[in-house]
């Protein structure tokens, strides 16, 4: 992990906003993630999340506000340089390399931790040759742990799509993050799965990793978050343990009359 000890949260959004056009998607929201703990971040369609994520991660940049990350701004920073500082993040839409291999996908992630280059590349030298059998025996590794090793040499794009979501959490993993943000792990997942992906964030948690998750799916956030945001159009409705957000009268107003029902078990 690559974050420097310092005595505040380890991610800090403070007054962040931004507008598309005349669409306010962010107005002055603030919220913290402590090291070592599991934040989900909900609230009804439209109301942010995803953009919110795309601020953290520098995709988008704000229109004003503060982000810090490990004590530092990380507000302006390309998304690689992001990710350098160990933000790992998946999609809210798979994305994947499909035509290329399980394995080829978890070692891509894992480019950054190497560091020959193209000519050691070419002319395969010793240096080279070494850090690829560790790529190789760390990504067969975070397969492993997923739960995916038998799919080593399948493409991504023929795995079943609730595979498809576990190698994206491995490819995130596998630049060794100290934060890791998912947008919508259990979408599209059967139950049995969503059980299974709920062990393993909370696993993930207890090995260390701090985990920031937007999830429509109430029996998943409830049951795994340490901590809940709550956003609605754009603002911070309410923040708290998951037993007190459930019954917080505005965010059951937030969510009440929308097609996304949260309540469901
Ligand atoms: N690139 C963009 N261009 C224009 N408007 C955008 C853009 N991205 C987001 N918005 C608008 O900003 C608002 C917040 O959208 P956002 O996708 O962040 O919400 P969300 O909470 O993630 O919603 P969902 O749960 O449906 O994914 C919406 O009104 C959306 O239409």
């Amino acid at each position: 992990m690559t974050e420097q000890p310092h005595g505040g949260p380890l991610l800090e959004i403070v007054d962040v906003r931004r507008r598309f056009g005349g669409v306010v998607a962010l107005d002055q929201v603030s919220m913290r993630v402590e090291k070592g703990e599991i934040v989900g971040l909900i609230g009804p369609n439209g109301a942010g999340k995803t953009t919110l994520f795309n601020l953290i991660t520098g995709i988008y940049r704000p229109d004003g506000g503060e982000i810090r990350f490990a004590g530092r701004s990380v507000v302006g920073l390309r998304p690689h340089q992001i990710a350098a500082l160990g933000i790992a993040r998946t999609f809210q839409t798979i994305r994947l390399f499909p035509h290329l291999t399980a394995l080829e996908n978890v070692m891509a992630g894992l480019h950054h931790s190497t560091r020959s280059g193209v000519l050691d590349a070419i002319f395969s030298t010793p240096r080279h040759r070494r850090e690829q059998r560790w790529a190789v025996s760390r990504a067969r590794q975070l397969l492993e742990e997923l739960g995916i090793a038998r799919y080593e040499h399948e493409l991504a794009s023929h795995l079943p799509y609730g595979d498809q979501r576990r190698l994206e959490i491995a490819r995130a993993l596998a630049t060794d993050p100290a934060l890791v943000i998912l947008d919508e792990p259990a979408g599209g997942l059967s139950d049995a799965e969503r059980t299974w992906l709920m062990q393993r964030i909370r696993q993930l948690r207890d090995r260390g990793l701090t985990i920031l998750v937007i999830e429509h799916h109430m029996r998943v956030v409830m049951g795994i978050s340490d901590r809940v945001v709550v956003l609605d159009q754009g603002r911070v409705i309410a923040e708290g343990p998951p037993q007190s957000i459930q019954a917080d009268p505005a965010v059951i107003s937030a969510y009440l009359g929308r097609e996304d029902e949260p309540w469901e078990p």
